[in-house]
């Protein structure tokens, strides 16, 4: 059997700013494949804090974190830098998109970054991205050339572009109107359910978190709903 995507063992976080505060406190869960969870919690329980330490984007930290089973702690940044860039896709509440380059190039940028494939095989697969999120017709324009709910479906294509283990998101939603808000919830699902891509997505939209398969609900640094995965779920 794969071990689960992602796996997170007793983390806690510390700040020391000005003075030491505990802002995680022990958390343990797994998040299998294929499966689509939510994150919820009031703001400031620590939501941004523990998508920071799962993306291995902060590697100050007590416990452990694995990636497709693989321990994390005691790399090196060059190879954290890869593990980010091959297995972990990242879409933000804005966008960033670099406005100078086509969409086309927008997508393809994490993958020329990644150096694994051609220029042409890249070029192939943003293609390939940008239709399954019904924008392949926009690809020669600039990202300021369209809509809110556009550019975050460039944004999620460049964040597929290295086809990742685990897609995260912070508020992806939370920029857009409820019609773009469902277009891209129906991407996520079927990244999750067509691809068995492993999805974790914080939001703040009760009617987006009852719709996922899961909900790991924050309260004060502590996952005090959905840490355990129930039998069943997709792995
Ligand atoms: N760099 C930092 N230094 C000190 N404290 C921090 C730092 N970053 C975050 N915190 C604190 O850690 C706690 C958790 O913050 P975090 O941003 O993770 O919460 P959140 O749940 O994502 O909130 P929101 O929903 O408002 O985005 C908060 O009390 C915050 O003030």
């Amino acid at each position: 059997m794969n071990p689960p995507a992602l796996e997170a063992r007793q983390l806690t976080k510390y700040f020391d700013d000005p003075v030491r505060v505990q802002v995680l406190h022990g958390l343990t869960f797994a998040l299998g494949r294929g499966e689509f969870a939510a994150v919820v919690g009031k703001s400031g329980c620590g939501k941004s804090t523990l998508l920071y330490l799962l993306s291995t984007m902060d590697t100050v930290y007590e416990g452990d974190l694995l990636i497709d089973g693989v321990l994390m702690r005691g790399k090196k940044e060059a190879e954290l830098a890869r593990v980010r860039n091959e297995q972990i896709g990242f879409v933000f509440q804005f966008h960033y998109l670099l406005n100078e380059f086509s969409v086309l190039r927008n997508v393809m940028l994490p993958g020329e970054k990644l150096g694994k494939f051609s220029r042409q095989e890249i070029e192939h697969r943003a293609y390939e991205k940008l239709k399954i999120l019904g924008i392949e017709s926009e690809a020669l324009k600039l990202p300021n050339q369209l809509s809110g709910g556009q550019k975050q479906r460039v944004a999620i294509a460049r964040a597929l572009i290295n086809d990742p283990l685990i897609i995260m998101g912070d508020e992806p939603t939370g920029n857009l109107d409820k019609k773009n808000g469902e277009i891209v919830f129906d991407i996520f699902k079927q990244l999750a359910e067509t691809y068995h891509q492993a999805l974790l997505i914080v939001t703040h939209d009760p009617e987006f978190a009852a719709k996922t398969h899961r909900i790991i609900e924050m309260e004060d640094g502590r996952i005090v709903n959905g840490a355990a995965t129930g039998p069943g779920q997709p792995q």
